[in-house]
């Protein structure tokens, strides 16, 4: 069993929210001392009359590192739930299918506004790309989330795929059948397919959503890199068993299955789990703990140096879908042009911007704001960000108050219509590389 880890109070004057550290570790919790069974999963009665219920996030007979899967010793089993009804989303898509014809731009959007209206999680949730298929458990959407308001009285479960959100602008208190976690702008959270959660907002609030139909994400292999750097697996912190009481009148559970959402009165609540073991668990990470490794010598590597998880696909090295994070760190190559480079990437590139600017495209890449450079559709720095490097004195140099990310996918990007109609499209963005001059050779 892990020490739970006591992390720095979310609202100044509370009690710190404890976590469990360590990706992929055998977690173990009890809200109620006693309520874990010890030596078996399944005893015939288990401790306070809790129910014992298995949650799997992989096939039962998945390799053991890659095994996935947690029991719950709860009030009531999940089972005891009214019958499911229609639940209206329009804006949260599914798979290729639901994406619309465009043409092989590069694209970018500025930061969607946040809504007037009351709106929470569900509901201000907008997919902007799509690829692959939910049901084939193959591809993801990139979502954003532009909401106001708590997710009150409702609880949501995602069974087409794991979700791993990235919040831009305001404070997420995710409080799922393991327990809670808090997570501000620059940190990550990832919440395993088929846990039920609800969201709780300190005011209004933006951010990425990457749900991904593919093979959970993982830490990527180091390779030469050795036993240490980019995301650490202490880093990464599951929560603690918590228990809430049952709300009067239960609660909505909204269910998303094979991209339809469903609603269906629940008499409890999700959040009745007293205590849980194993390696399915929700984690944060705060991105601030990633280990940079970049260039000492010359020439900008690629960005898989910046990956933090990975959903591999069964072809090795071609991933479904990496998180890749541009986080502060120093420039200092040599004889280098510093930023990325030009390029055409067989794979597809979805960007966001968490905060400061993007050394690619210092002006017009915005925080909230997204890009899209699909498979081979060429793209690169700016003709400001190419001048600028070009000339620039190459001493050591500090990419400081910066934190962009991209979702890279083998699989292209389809936007949805409320992208290409709807959200703030940089209709302008191609002309960023017109000024790129040629030289008189
Ligand atoms: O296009 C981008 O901005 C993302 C990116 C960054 C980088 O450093 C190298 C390649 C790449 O696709
Ligand atoms: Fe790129």
């Amino acid at each position: 069993m892990n020490d739970p880890q006591p992390a720095a109070a979310a609202v100044p004057g509370a009690a710190p929210r404890r976590y469990q550290s360590g990706f992929g570790n055998e977690f173990a919790s009890e809200a109620l001392p006693g309520a874990l069974p010890a030596g078996r999963n399944s005893p015939q009665r288990v401790a306070h009359g809790l129910f014992a219920e298995l949650l799997s996030g992989s096939a039962f007979t998945a390799p053991r590192h890659l095994n996935l899967r947690s029991w719950l010793y709860r009030r009531q089993p999940s089972v005891v739930v009214g019958g499911y009804a229609p639940y209206a989303q329009p804006y949260w898509k599914t798979g290729a299918k639901d994406g619309v014809a465009c043409p092989p731009d590069p694209l970018r959007w500025h930061p969607p506004p946040l809504p007037d209206a009351p709106t929470d999680f569900v509901d201000g949730l907008r997919t902007v790309v799509v690829n692959g298929d939910a049901e084939a458990q193959t591809g993801m959407a990139a979502h954003v989330y532009l909401a106001n308001r708590s997710m009150q009285g409702r609880a949501l479960v995602d069974a087409d795929g794991e979700l791993l959100l990235v919040p831009q602008q305001g404070r997420l208190t995710i409080t799922t059948e393991l327990g809670v976690l808090e997570v501000v702008p620059g940190e990550i959270a990832l919440l395993p397919r088929g846990l039920a959660f609800r969201i709780d907002l300190d005011g209004p609030s933006r951010g990425y959503v990457c749900e991904n139909y593919g093979a959970p994400f993982r830490l990527p292999e180091l390779g030469p890199i050795g036993s240490n750097g980019l995301a650490n697996p202490r880093d990464f912190l599951a929560p603690v068993a918590a228990v809430e009481p049952a709300p009067a009148g239960g609660t909505t559970l909204i269910r998303k299955v094979g991209g339809a959402l469903w609603q269906a009165q629940l008499p409890g609540t999700p959040f009745d789990v007293v205590a849980w073991h194993g390696r399915l668990a929700p984690l944060k990470y705060d991105t601030a703990t990633f280990m940079v490794i970049g260039s000492i010598s010359f020439d900008h590597p690629d960005p898989s140096i910046f990956t933090v998880l990975t959903s591999a696909t069964d072809t090795p090295g071609t991933a479904n879908c990496d998180f890749v994070i541009f986080p502060p760190r120093w420039m200092v190559a040599e004889d280098t042009f510093r930023p990325p480079w030009y390029h055409r990437n067989v794979m597809s590139e979805f960007m966001g911007l968490v905060h400061g600017q993007y050394d690619a495209k210092p002006e017009g890449f915005r925080p909230g704001g997204m890009s899209l450079h699909n498979a081979l559709v060429p793209h690169g720095p700016d003709a400001e960000a190419f001048d600028k490097a070009s000339l620039a004195a190459l001493a050591p140099h500090k990419l400081d108050h910066t934190l962009a990310f991209m979702f890279e996918s083998r699989w292209r990007f389809h936007p949805t219509a409320y992208a290409l109609q709807e959200a703030p499209r940089d209709l302008a963005y191609a002309s960023c590389w017109a000024p790129l001059a040629r030289p008189a050779v």
